[in-house]
């Protein structure tokens, strides 16, 4: 698991590092733009492209000189524009200003024009996360300027003008892709930032996620190696049994399909075996689209202990608020609720008493507004859910690009795999199948929200290599399995 440290602890991290390993501020700073430039490298290989670096007076404009250099060094026709003298810069960036071969195209932003750059590419070193106030004077009309200008965008560690764990205030540059150093810093993740932020790549300096353990944060970014630690390992004696029985309920009010989803998502997930309780009328559909499922009506409720976890809420639409009590007051164990069980909830505020410890609650943003109240930005939505989850021992898994797992004991995991093609019907059902199918497999809720998260965005990726925008809900499902390969999980 990745730690998210917030900015103003990052020249603390790289202080403690430079001592740990030896080395000094700038050799640090020469590890982080190679870790840029082989990223560049890989990505842009020999495009024969002009490459611009605008570069601001601290680290992150030192950053920007370095690249500069080792672009020339691979062959790319380079120019750097500058926006302070190498008296009013940083040490390390007076240090890679001497190192700039003659040839490199030197500017100061005065004399610049900016059409100079249009169509070429375009890398934003002005501020990275030491910005401490909105941008104004030259930077902000650099920003301005080069927001308007074509060409691919750039942005080193973070686009200039994002403050790195807060809602950015004024300007910003656009940048098409950030190349963020060794964790994705809090702002990047925020629906808010999207049109700054692009996409996101994270280059490694080698610095150890057991390292980044020593600094205090409540943030994690999901990585695969602590997702395959946390898979349950069966052994060849192995009986359905031990891959829990699960029983899925919802799919009324002609939505059966949501509830279809979730059921195969499970048998996907390796559950034994999966029961479904939804309206009477729709058994003969759900034995059509799935021979393994198993169909329950009412009197489910007399055995509803013998299940190993419970799916709530996919298709399920209101349903009397005795019903859905009885159901909570006679399930102990942590249950999994999406959909039609959160609007319950934030209906009938007092059924929060009644979740079992431990239980999973999945909404999209909408949904934990209906939960949570209208929030003014991401950054509050996440407060708030660190607040319920803490609050009511519950693990609150808020859904959107990263979603992310807000846990009991006040941490919060974003995840990062997923793609913007499962933005589709019914892609939420699926994930409420693969976390009931974990849970029922004797997962701690924490291990089958982060294996369950991580799985439904890696078999989202893997369906939309082939789908694209026509990726639906199934074709999600249907790759689970590769998910675990992918893994080596099997
Ligand atoms: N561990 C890491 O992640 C490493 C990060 N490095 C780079 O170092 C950067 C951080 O460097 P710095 O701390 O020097 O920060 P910046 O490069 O973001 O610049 C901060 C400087 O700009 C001034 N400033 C802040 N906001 C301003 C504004 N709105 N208008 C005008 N001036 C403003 C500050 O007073 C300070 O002098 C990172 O973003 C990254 O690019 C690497 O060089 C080394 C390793
Ligand atoms: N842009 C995106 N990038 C990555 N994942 C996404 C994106 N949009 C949606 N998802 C994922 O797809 C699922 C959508 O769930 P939800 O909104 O409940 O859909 P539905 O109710 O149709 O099933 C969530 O798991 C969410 O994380
Ligand atoms: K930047």
């Amino acid at each position: 698991m990745l730690k998210i440290l917030s900015g103003n602890k990052v020249s603390e991290l790289d202080q403690s590092f430079i001592k740990h390993e030896n080395i000094s501020s700038w050799q640090l700073m020469e590890r982080a733009s190679l870790a840029f430039s082989n990223w560049f490298m890989q990505s842009h290989g020999n495009s024969g492209d002009k490459v611009f670096v605008f570069c601001g007076p601290g680290n992150n404009g030192g950053d920007g000189l370095a690249i500069a250099r080792q672009l020339f060094d691979k062959g790319f026709s380079v120019s750097v524009v500058l926006f302070s003298s190498l008296s009013n810069s940083s040490k390390d960036w007076q240090e890679n200003f001497k190192m700039l071969p003659e040839d490199i195209g030197k500017f100061q932003f005065d004399d610049f024009d900016f059409q100079l750059a249009d169509g070429g590419i375009i890398i934003d070193a002005l501020f990275g996360i030491g910005i401490n106030r909105p941008l104004e004077g030259k930077f902000l009309k650099a920003i301005l300027s080069l927001n308007k200008i074509g060409g691919e965008k750039i942005a080193i560690d973070i686009p200039s003008g994002l403050p790195s764990d807060d809602l950015v205030e004024g300007e910003a540059f656009l940048a098409d892709v950030t190349v963020s150093f060794q964790f994705p810093k809090l702002s990047l993740l925020v629906p808010d930032h999207v049109k700054f932020v692009g996409d996101l790549e994270v280059v490694d300096l080698g610095i150890p996620s057991s390292f980044l353990e020593r600094f205090e944060s409540p943030y994690y970014f999901i990585q695969s190696a602590s997702v395959k630690q946390g898979h349950t390992k069966f052994h060849k004696f192995s009986h359905k049994g031990d891959f829990g029985r699960v029983l899925f309920i919802g799919g009324r009010k002609g939505k059966v399909g949501a509830i279809i989803l979730s059921a195969k998502a499970a048998l996907r997930t390796g559950s034994g075996l999966v029961h479904v309780w939804a309206e009477g009328s729709s058994e003969d559909v759900i034995h059509a689209s799935a021979l393994e499922l198993m169909t329950e009506g009412e009197e489910v409720m007399k055995r509803i202990d013998d299940f190993d976890a419970l799916g709530i809420g996919p298709g399920m639409g209101e349903i009397p608020e005795m019903v859905f009590e009885e159901i909570l007051r006679s399930f102990r164990k942590p249950i999994v609720l999406d959909a039609d069980a959160l609007n319950m909830i934030a209906r009938h505020s007092e059924l929060w008493d009644l979740l079992p410890s431990g239980s999973i609650l999945t909404p999209h943003v909408g949904e934990f507004d209906r939960l949570a109240g209208k929030s003014m930005d991401h950054f509050d939505r996440l407060k708030k859910a660190k607040t319920l989850a803490e609050k009511n021992k519950i693990y609150l898994v808020l859904k959107g690009a990263y979603t992310c797992i807000s846990t009991p004991d006040g941490k919060q995991y974003f995840n990062s795999t997923g793609t913007k093609h499962m933005a589709t019907a019914g892609s939420g059902d699926v994930l409420t199948g693969i976390l009931t199918s974990f849970l029922g497999q004797g997962y701690s809720p924490f291990n089958a929200c982060v294996a369950g998260v991580y799985h439904h965005g890696l078999a989202g990726e893997i369906a939309s290599k082939e789908k694209v925008r026509g990726t639906i809900a199934s074709d999600i499902l249907e790759k689970i399995p590769e998910s675990f390969l992918k893994l080596g999980i099997d």
